[in-house]
């Protein structure tokens, strides 16, 4: 990336105790981005942001912004704002003041004020709110004033640490669809922390998976959905079949690969396994597909249970010595027959991306 916005080298966070919160990041951001920090609890996501924020001061390395090293500087001297899980606004103000009052701090003059605060106000669709009392809010208009509020002076990066987390489902959804819209409308690079995977995959330009303090990948959604790098990623990020397989042999610039029967194959890449190597290879439930009869590529298997997923049923089935696999399968005809004993062929989609997994 040339020339990020905001550059984290080396960043290392040990907290009393010895407890490692962070360990060694490297992470660029670049101007205009959506960025989502995604991982389970206590992997170091809000750590990276209170970091960015200056809240936190790291134990090792630096934080540029702009190719300026800013990692002494203060929140408060560094043009980052951040919007917290609780909104984090003042009762005791009005919706107007308490969108106003950074730009009161800044020394702003009381007409730029007026006009900045209804810009704001018109971006996140609380104009008509202006003069509301805060407790008199619900949730989703509470977390659109904290977004103005956080917007109002132009930060050059916002931070967000589980905006919607206090939302319900229906609502967190739509808030996702306006927080993108604001953020590519205003052009402001937004870095989220969620450990919500759906939330991070609909609404990211990149998202940054952590685990015990450390990157374990930085990608768009896709790549992150299709090509996880790690076990790890596969199995955090939507559901995969982590499948033991033995190299097969090359054929047509395909790699074969055996995985308890089940046939995969995949474009060759870099150097090829000796004969019966072993790897970890991930194949989504939607890439297993159910054939009723055998054929040169199926694998026989036996249906353990079916889930009932609305429009999909995600069957559990058994191939080989005692391999289980997931398929997600749509409700159509024949499967909507199947049941726990069935005998049924599956086999692998021709144009199914299957990750070879790190450890
Ligand atoms: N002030 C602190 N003192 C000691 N340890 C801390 C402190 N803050 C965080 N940690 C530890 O650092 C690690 C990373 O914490 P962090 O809050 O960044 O995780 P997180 O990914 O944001 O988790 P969550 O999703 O639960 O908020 C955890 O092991 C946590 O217990």
């Amino acid at each position: 990336m040339a020339d990020p916005l905001l550059r984290l080298k080396s960043v290392r966070k040990e907290f009393a105790g010895g407890v490692i919160g962070l360990d060694a990041i490297d992470l660029d951001i670049a101007q205009g981005e959506f960025l989502t920090l995604l991982g389970p609890s206590g992997c170091g996501k809000t750590t990276t942001l209170r970091v960015i924020a200056g809240f936190e001061a790291p134990t090792g390395g630096t934080v540029l912004l702009d190719g300026r090293d800013i990692t002494p500087l203060r929140p408060y001297d560094r043009p980052v704002n951040t919007v917290f899980q609780d909104y984090a606004l003042f009762p005791h103000m009005n919706v107007s003041e308490n969108i106003e009052f950074g730009l009161w701090l800044r020394k702003i003059p009381p007409a730029d004020r007026r006009k900045k605060v209804a810009a704001a106000l018109d971006m996140v669709g609380m104009s008509d709110k202006i003069s509301a009392r805060v407790t008199e809010l619900s949730g989703g208009q509470r977390q659109r004033v904290a977004l103005a509020r956080a917007i109002v002076c132009e930060p050059r990066m916002l931070l967000l640490d589980e905006p919607l987390s206090a939302l319900d489902a229906h609502l967190r959804e739509q808030m996702q669809v306006e927080l993108k819209r604001l953020q590519s409308g205003l052009g402001t690079t937004f870095v989220m922390v969620t450990h919500d995977q759906t939330e991070a995959l609909s609404i990211s330009d990149r998202i940054v998976v952590m685990h015990d303090g450390r990157i374990e990948q930085i990608a768009s959604p896709a790549t992150l959905y299709d090509r996880p790098a790690t076990r790890f990623v596969a199995s955090f990020i939507g559901t995969m079949n982590l499948l033991e397989a033995r190299f097969a042999g090359l054929s047509e610039r395909m790699m074969k690969f055996d995985a308890d029967g089940l046939h995969l194959s995949i474009p060759a890449a870099g150097e090829a396994p000796g004969l019966g190597e072993s790897r970890t290879i991930g194949v989504r439930p939607e890439d297993i597909l159910i054939s009723a009869v055998a054929g040169p590529a199926t694998t026989p298997a036996r249906v353990a249970n079916i889930v009932f997923h609305g429009k999909a049923l995600r069957i559990r089935a058994v191939i080989g010595t005692a391999t289980e696999i997931v398929i997600d399968t749509p409700r159509q005809g024949e499967t909507s027959a199947l049941q726990a004993g069935t005998n049924i062929h599956v086999y692998v989609r021709q144009d199914a991306t299957c990750p070879v997994l790190a450890a």
